[in-house]
């Protein structure tokens, strides 16, 4: 029964937003690059779906907008406009929809940032995720969670491919300290209040519908603004390369870890069998120097001189390398797109998207 406070409050909300598959989604961070992708993949296959998402300014807004216009709108995801850390309004929602899983990619999430804003780190990577936990470990449904955390956790590893059982107590940035205590603070609910998590380990997710703070986004924007590119170079005058992975096989990753998810075994605290915990990376596992990146970006942007100057970086995790052995065994996951195909669709959303923001033609 939705009270009239409550039809008020979530007009669109309903105990079960409409689902043919039975899973009624809630997803954090909706509004964001793989929250959009991942609420569309879900709503249309047939999920109930409820976003969240904060809108924050940290990078541009409109793209956030265009986003919710443009996708989420049209496939039918409702977002609420809110914050992870707020506690009534979480509570609210978790009384007035019975989800059955959380898909948690609500972050602060770029690597440099974290030198320029260091709080906003662990407000939103720690403070807000356990408010999430408490939220969810109170919840009558208390729903499995899949929650995002990051190829930056194996910091300065040296040995690849990275498998989910190598060291990642050497984090490189604070970022990848807070995705890491992210994993133990999961673990940790997991242990008290059995709940169901899946912390899945994404690597240099790339796209339409990017994050204009990623290097592959804003080297498209110089190179055709023929402006200078810096590419880092790692200790010894190493290339850095990165294990680039397509935003669809991302989204499938995320879906898989959903639908393979076990319920929570917790009745509030009271433990009644183990309850499923999972680190589960998803990767291309062909990483790919980012001075290759630059190349194919030039290639398909049909731009020739080169504006590039390296700059030796400290503190840069030289490579990403994904094994991804486990996710096949557990999640089926594919890697189905490659590099140049992956950077092909990007730019043609690309020049697509700022060729009708520049003619205002939304
Ligand atoms: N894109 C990648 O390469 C990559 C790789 C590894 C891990 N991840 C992780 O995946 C998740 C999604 O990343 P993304 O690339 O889509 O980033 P994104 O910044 O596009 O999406 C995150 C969204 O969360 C929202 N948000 C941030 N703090 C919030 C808060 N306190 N309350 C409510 N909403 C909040 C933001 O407004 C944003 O829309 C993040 O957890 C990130 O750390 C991303
Ligand atoms: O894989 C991950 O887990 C992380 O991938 C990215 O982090 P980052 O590796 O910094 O991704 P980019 O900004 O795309 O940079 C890729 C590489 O390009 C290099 N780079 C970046 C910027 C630049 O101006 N020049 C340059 O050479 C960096 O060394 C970096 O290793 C995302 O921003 C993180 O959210 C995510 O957690």
């Amino acid at each position: 029964m939705v009270s009239r406070a409550q039809k008020h409050f979530c007009p669109q909300l309903s105990t079960k937003p409409h689902s043919r598959t039975g899973h009624t989604v809630f997803v954090t961070g909706a509004a964001g690059f793989i929250g959009a992708h991942a609420s569309v993949a879900l709503k249309r296959r047939g999920d109930g779906v409820v976003g969240l998402d904060n809108f924050n300014q940290y990078y541009d807004i409109t793209l956030k907008k265009s986003r919710l216009s443009k996708l989420l709108d049209r496939a039918g995801v409702f977002v609420v406009e809110g914050d992870i850390n707020d506690g009534v309004l979480l509570r609210k929602l978790f009384g007035l929809v019975q989800f059955t899983h959380v898909l948690h990619l609500a972050a602060q999430a770029g690597v440099r940032y974290a030198m320029v804003n260091p709080n906003s780190y662990i407000r939103s990577n720690i403070d807000g995720f356990v408010n999430l936990l408490e939220v969810v470990k109170s919840s009558i449904a208390q729903p499995a969670i899949i929650s995002a955390s990051s190829s930056s956790v194996y910091g300065l590893n040296s040995k690849v491919p990275f498998s989910e059982k190598d060291r990642t107590d050497q984090p490189a940035s604070l970022y990848a300290a807070t995705k890491k205590a992210g994993e133990e603070i999961a673990h940790a609910y997991n242990h008290i209040y059995s709940l169901s998590i899946t912390g899945l380990r994404f690597f240099t997710v790339y796209g339409p519908w990017g994050r204009p703070d990623m290097a592959y986004f804003f080297f498209t924007k110089d190179i055709l603004n023929r402006k200078q590119i810096s590419i880092f170079e790692g200790p010894n005058h190493g290339t850095i390369a990165r294990d680039f992975t397509y935003i669809d096989d991302i989204v499938n990753g995320c879906l898989s870890a959903i639908d393979t998810a076990k319920k929570s075994t917790g009745t509030g605290g009271k433990k009644k069998g183990e309850a499923q915990f999972r680190i589960i990376n998803l990767g291309n596992t062909s990483p790919v120097s980012v001075h290759k990146l630059v190349n194919i970006l030039e290639k398909l942007l049909k731009v020739k001189e080169k504006k590039v100057v390296l700059m030796p970086r400290n503190g840069v995790v030289p490579i990403t390398h994904a094994n991804i052995s486990l996710a096949r065994v557990e999640l089926g996951y594919k890697r189905t797109v490659d590099l140049e195909m992956g950077l092909k669709k990007f730019v043609k959303w690309y020049l697509d998207y700022y060729d009708a923001k520049k003619n205002s033609s939304w």
